[in-house]
């Protein structure tokens, strides 16, 4: 560890239990990195616009940034060295004087059915609920099944797990990562396969915020980054860049890298998931910023433009 760096090192955060776990997480590996001691790193948690309104869908509260906001202005105002984001949560353009330096070891990126009456999506009964207040997600289960009736569901993972459990849904999606990092992967039902349920861009992946001109945290936090993860949602934050999607479209994608190799598949749907526009690249990771950003044109050139009108 350089002399540099002021002890201890502060990491702004939401106070959600998942937030937490991944503001842990990012600690843990700092004081593993640089052989540190447990008071050198500091977790601050800061409440968002996000977190305070509980009871409408994200998409309706609107602006980009939500979780975000009320920790980047405190890491402006110096009150913290980093900021821990769920990288999918993360405007593509972030506020000036801000850098993505970091992005840890993604984990699952698949989206989870979660249901006590199936196995399967594809097995729920003729017509059944399905809460999900996520467009994405709403508009891929009715590609797949246009007959379920999707209601809004929003609160923590707790709430939504006792909703479905007291039968006000038959069935609901949650990100694996985010129970994962909660050590609830028992209430996954099963993974959706990408290839019936695309990830949102960025799904499962941390990503960790500075001072764009801070060079000391900067190299503090170097030893974090995983550059599989890091070029995957490259690519794909490239796509979503393209795009410039509201909250209320339905953009999915997923980056894989395959031996050295970037490969990319991305979305625009219909809030009905009966227009689906789709792209497809593979390429050399060193590109993966023009791969998501050709996929993105593509889409936008098929009719792309006018789903996100
Ligand atoms: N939409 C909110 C959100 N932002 C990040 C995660 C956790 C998964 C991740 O790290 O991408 C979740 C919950 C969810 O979608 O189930």
């Amino acid at each position: 560890m350089s002399d540099l760096q002021t002890l201890p090192i502060r990491i702004g955060t939401r106070g959600s239990k998942l937030a937490l776990a991944q503001a842990e997480e990012t600690r843990a590996k700092l004081i593993a990195a640089h052989g540190l001691s447990p008071d050198d790193v500091a977790i601050v948690p800061i409440t968002t616009t996000g977190d305070r309104v509980r009871d409408r869908p994200l998409a309706e509260i609107g602006g980009k940034g939500l979780f975000t906001k009320e920790i980047e202005q405190a890491l402006v105002d110096g009150e913290v060295d980093l900021a821990v984001h769920s990288l999918k949560d993360m405007p593509t353009v972030l506020p000036h004087g801000l850098a993505i330096a970091c992005v840890l070891e993604r984990a699952d990126p698949r989206d989870a059915f979660i249901s006590n009456v199936a196995r399967r999506l594809v097995d729920l009964p003729e017509g059944a609920v399905v809460g999900t207040s996520s467009v994405r997600r709403q508009a891929q289960a009715k590609r797949l099944r246009p007959d379920l009736q999707v209601v809004p569901f929003r609160g923590n993972v707790g709430t939504r797990l006792r909703k479905l459990a007291e039968g006000e849904v038959a069935a609901t999606f949650l990100a694996c990562a985010g129970l994962m990092r909660l050590a609830m992967e028992h209430e996954i039902t099963a993974p959706m396969d990408p290839e019936d349920m695309l990830p949102a861009i960025a799904q499962g992946a941390i990503c960790l915020e500075i001072r764009a001109g801070d060079e000391t945290v900067r190299e503090t936090i170097a030893p974090l980054d995983h550059a599989p993860s890091h070029i995957a949602t490259t690519a794909e934050r490239a796509f979503l860049g393209v795009l410039d999607g509201s909250c209320r479209t339905p953009i999915a994608g997923l980056a894989l890298l395959e031996g050295g190799e970037v490969v990319f598949r991305g979305m625009v749907l219909s809030a009905d998931g009966e227009t689906v526009l789709e792209a497809e690249r593979r390429g050399p990771a060193d590109e993966a910023e023009r791969l998501g950003t050709d996929a993105g044109e593509e889409v936008l050139s098929r009719g792309g433009a006018d789903l996100l009108a």
